[in-house]
C-alpha cells in the first residue's frame, strides 16, 4: 500500500505536493556503560517511508521508544536525518530547511516551546517574525489566536504566571501562527483539560477540512480513532502497518463484539449461531449470550435471524473494537486475521 510516489529530485512542487518521507533512518551515538563507556549507535528510526498529504489528519503510533519524536523532529527541521529524505511540497528539509519552516509548523504537548519571561503576546509576535509573517498581518492573526485559545485576557500576562494549561494553549497558538500548511502535533493535548483538549481536536479537524496536512502521535487512541484518516504504526523505527483506523482494527481481527442475550435458547437458535459463526454462551440465570465478533455491523442481521428461529431475545449490547487493542496486537505480535463470520442465509 505504500506507494512510492515519484517525490525525489527537484520536480516541480506540485507533483511532490505534500509531505513525502522516503527510506528515513537516523541513528543517535550513545556510550553504553557511562561517559568513559564503548561508544556505538541507536538507530531509533529504520527505514521509514510515510505520506502526509494536504488535507488528511495521518496518525503516526507505536509504544514508547519506537521512534515517534525523532520522526516529527526530523520533519521539523530540528533533527538531521543520517539518510533518506523529507520532501515538504518538493522541498527537501536539509537542503531547503528554511524554505520548509515556513510551510510547516509543530506543537509538542510534553515540551515547553514558548519563553516564560515574555508575555503571551509577545511570544507571539516573537515567534511570527522568526517565521516572516508579515507585520501588519500579524497583528491580526495574533488577536484571532489568542481568542482561539482563550488567552485574550492573559495576553498581556508573563507567561511565567500562566497556568501550564494556559501555556500550553500559548503553545497551541505558537504552532499556528505561520499558519502553516502541515502541522506536525506531538502529544497535543498531553496534560490538557478535558475541554481544551475537545477544542483543539475541533480546531484541528477543522484545519485538515479548510486543506492543512497533519501529522499526530496521541496516546490517546480515541483520539486518534476521532481524527486519522490514515495511521502508520510503527515500532523499533520500522513500519509495522498502516491503514485507517477501521482497516487497522479489521486487520488485527480486533472487531466489535456483538452479544445477544437469548431467554429460550434451542436447538433452532443454536443452528443461527453456527451459521453466522457465533459463540454461544450459557447464562447464570438460565438462556444463553451468542456472541460473534465481526468489523461489519452484524447486530440487527443476528437478532433478526435468532427471533426468526423462534428465539426471545432479553438483551443485546453492542462493543466497538478499540483501537488500543488493535496496536497492541500489533506491537506484541498476536494480530490475527480477521476469521471471516458467516453470513449467508
Ligand atoms: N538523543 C538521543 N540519543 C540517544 N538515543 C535517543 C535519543 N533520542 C531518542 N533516542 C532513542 O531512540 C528511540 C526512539 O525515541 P523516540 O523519542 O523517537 O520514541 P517515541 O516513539 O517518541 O517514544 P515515546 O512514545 O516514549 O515518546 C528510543 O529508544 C530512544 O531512547
Amino acid at each position: 500500500m505504500t506507494g512510492k510516489t515519484g517525490t525525489t529530485g527537484t520536480t516541480g512542487a506540485t507533483a511532490a505536493a505534500g509531505i513525502h518521507v522516503r527510506d528515513l533512518r537516523k541513528d543517535f551515538p550513545v556510550r553504553d556503560k557511562g561517559l568513559f563507556g564503548p561508544r556505538s549507535t541507536k538507530r531509533a528510526v529504520d527505514g521509514l517511508d510515510l505520506d502526509i498529504p494536504a488535507g488528511r489528519i495521518t496518525g503516526l503510533l507505536g509504544l514508547n521508544g519506537a521512534g515517534k519524536t525523532t520522526t516529527i523532529k526530523i520533519l521539523a527541521t530540528l533533527l538531521r536525518p543520517s539518510s533518506g529524505t523529507v520532501r515538504v511540497d518538493g522541498l527537501d528539509t536539509v537542503a531547503d530547511a528554511r524554505a520548509v519552516r515556513r510551510r510547516i509548523n509543530l506543537i509538542a504537548g510534553g515540551e515547553r516551546m514558548v519563553y516564560t519571561r515574555m508575555t503571551g503576546r509577545e511570544n507571539l509576535w516573537y515567534f511570527g517574525q522568526l517565521y516572516d509573517v508579515p507585520k501588519a498581518e500579524l497583528r491580526t492573526r495574533i488577536d484571532e489566536l489568542l481568542d482561539l485559545v482563550g488567552l485574550t485576557d492573559a495576553a498581556d500576562t508573563m507567561v511565567e504566571r500562566y497556568s501550564r494549561g494556559m501555556t500550553q494553549r500559548l503553545a497551541i497558538a505558537r504552532g499556528l501562527v505561520n499558519r502553516p500548511a502541515y502541522l506536525l502535533l506531538d502529544e497535543p493535548t498531553l496534560g490538557l483539560d478535558a475541554p481544551i483538549a475537545r477544542d483543539l481536536r475541533r480546531v484541528v479537524a477543522e484545519l485538515a477540512a479548510a486543506g492543512t496536512g497533519v501529522l499526530l502521535t496521541s496516546h490517546y487512541l480515541t483520539e486518534v480513532e476521532e481524527l486519522c484518516g490514515h495511521v502508520y504504526v510503527i515500532s523499533e523505527g520500522r513500519h509495522l502497518a498502516q491503514g485507517s483506523p477501521a482497516e487497522l482494527k479489521a486487520a488485527t481481527g480486533s472487531h466489535r463484539t456483538v452479544r445477544v442475550t437469548v431467554t429460550n435458547p434451542g436447538e433452532r437458535t443454536a443452528a443461527v449461531a453456527a451459521r453466522f459463526g457465533a459463540t454461544r454462551e450459557p447464562l447464570p440465570g438460565g438462556g444463553e449470550a451468542i456472541v460473534l465478533r465481526h468489523p461489519d455491523d452484524v447486530a440487527g442481521p443476528l437478532a433478526a435471524a435468532i427471533v426468526e428461529a423462534g428465539g426471545s431475545i432479553g438483551g443485546l449490547e453492542i462493543a466497538e473494537a478499540s483501537l488500543e487493542d488493535a496496536i497492541l496486537r500489533l506491537a506484541d505480535g498476536t494480530a490475527v486475521p480477521a476469521p471471516e463470520a458467516a453470513m449467508a442465509g
